[in-house]
């Protein structure tokens, strides 16, 4: 059975900064982690403000493993933001504190999830385990994922696969845009399947960890193993599939790796950041493969999801949010929950550095500039205009009393995304298309609303350009 430390052997190191640790020959400088992360730390505090350091860089341990130097982060919202926000600075500082090239990873997990040495007898005689370990996120689960019309499917099918785990839908792909839950429920699935078998082999990984183990496992042929590895679970998640594309020998050893377990009635569950025939560069074999099970969208959530989410984390925080806080927040971060979710974590700390309550004013005051940047995306020229671009239509013509189909569908479009995406009224909407009446933009909206439900076409392109609005 592989142990937690053999599943997290795979680490994807930035390219670009992929010399390992021990190669840059300042273990000898600095003998431990902790005291090169703590001098590293003390750098960025004079970079970040306090609440970042606060919420998400103090809380991380540092360790190392032979593939380089690792950041435990308490959690998966702390790993993304880490890696999305900090990590190129925080490689700069390592590397400027150590003198050469360093690789660093952050991953979910504490200090003690450090590996030992693959050789290292505590590992070798490690007890058998009636539990087998796994790389699930405990925190992720059904139940704290709030549900929907946008990820309804999502979840049910995720509950479906993880209850009849290889029978239900092989492969499930959940696909949409960033920051939607699609990990979340990834994960949702695997504990669920743990739950209900707990000697059950799940397997998560993003695809730049398998691509990165692959690497490896062909530079030191080691690829009798990378294979084993992938073909004796029972179920194998891999996030964010679009990695692949352009990847010829990873796609080709994925192929194989999905026929084994395919055959095998092993659950696969993947993600991808959009439909996946859409991804350039994926192999046309691949692609059909991918289509064999259910593939579901998980859509932005709509305004009611949205603050029932923020009202759900911060009651699992503690925080008692008032819930026109939760309204302003849900009404101005329209994109994705991620941002909904950083921007509780930043009203939180400042909330307990200067003990002060969340009130409506304070939030204002607080997520003043992250609110404007929101509410400055999504404005009704630059729906026209996305619009008339995605159609290929000239702006003068969609704003036209022109009635022909190839011009009024995507009219219909834009009136039906400007009532979903901004505040404005209908007959407000109606002035900005030309004049129109009230009537004119409802009637889109239903029609929008109906073909969604009917017209495949019609949904994607609604899907890519609610996508591109709120990105
Ligand atoms: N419906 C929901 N209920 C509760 N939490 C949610 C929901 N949707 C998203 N989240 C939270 O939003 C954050 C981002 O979600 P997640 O990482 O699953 O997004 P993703 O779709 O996988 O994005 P990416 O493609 O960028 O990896 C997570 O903390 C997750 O818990």
């Amino acid at each position: 059975m592989d142990s937690i430390a053999t599943l997290l052997d795979f680490r994807f190191c930035p390219a670009h900064r992929s010399v390992p640790l021990r190669d840059a020959g300042f273990l000898e400088l600095y003998p431990r982690m902790s005291e090169l992360w703590r001098r590293c730390l003390s750098r960025l505090e004079a970079e970040f403000s306090a609440e970042d350091i606060h919420t998400y860089l103090a809380p991380l341990q540092a360790g190392e493993d032979e593939s380089g130097f690792i950041l435990w982060a308490p959690n998966a919202y702390t790993m993304e933001t880490v890696r999305e926000r900090f990590l190129d600075r925080i490689l700069a500082v390592l590397e400027h504190l150590a003198g050469g090239a360093v690789a660093v990873d952050v991953q979910v997990g504490t200090r003690s999830n450090l590996r030992a040495t693959p050789k290292a007898p505590a590992r070798a005689k490690a007890p058998e385990r009636t539990v087998a370990e796994s790389n699930i996120d405990p925190n992720y689960t059904f139940e704290n994922f709030v549900e929907g019309k946008s990820n309804q499917l999502g979840k049910a099918a995720a509950t479906q696969v993880a209850m009849n785990p290889g029978r239900a839908y092989n492969p499930l792909l959940l696909y949409g845009g960033t920051g939607l839950g699609k990990t979340h429920l990834m994960h949702a699935a695997g504990n669920l399947m743990r739950a209900n078998k707990p000697d059950v082999k799940v397997l998560y990984l993003r695809s730049e960890q398998f691509v990165s183990g692959m690497v490896r496992a062909l530079q030191q042929k080691g690829m009798d193993e990378f294979k084993r590895r992938f073909r004796t679970v029972d179920a194998l998640l891999i996030d964010d599939i679009q990695f692949f594309a352009g990847k010829n020998t990873t796609q080709e050893e994925f192929f194989h790796t999905f026929n084994a377990l395919f055959e095998g009635k092993q659950q696969i569950i993947l993600t991808c950041d959009r439909y996946p025939k859409e991804v350039d560069n994926l192999e046309p074999r691949l692609k059909s493969r991918l289509g064999w099970g259910l593939s579901v969208a998980i859509e932005p959530p709509d305004f009611e999801t949205r603050a029932a989410i923020v009202l759900a984390k911060a009651q699992a925080k503690g925080v008692d949010l008032p819930e026109e806080v939760a309204v302003l927040m849900a009404k101005r971060m329209r994109s994705n929950v991620r941002d909904l979710e950083g921007a509780l974590n930043t009203l939180v700390a400042r909330a307990n550095f200067e003990g002060r309550r969340i009130g409506l004013e304070f939030a204002q005051e607080t997520l003043r500039d992250l609110l404007t940047v929101h509410a400055q995306a999504i404005t009704m020229p630059n729906i026209q205009r996305i619009v008339a671009d995605y159609f290929q239509l000239r702006l003068a013509d969609l704003l036209s009393k022109k009635r022909s189909r190839s011009i009024a569908r995507p009219r219909q479009m834009a009136m039906a995304l400007a009532k979903e995406l901004t505040e404005h009224s209908l007959p407000e909407i109606g002035d900005a298309f030309g004049g129109r009446d009230h009537t004119t933009v409802l009637h889109a909206c239903r029609t929008i609303r109906d073909l969604r439900e009917t017209d495949g076409k019609l949904r994607q392109d609604w899907e890519k350009l609610v996508r591109t609005l709120t990105e």
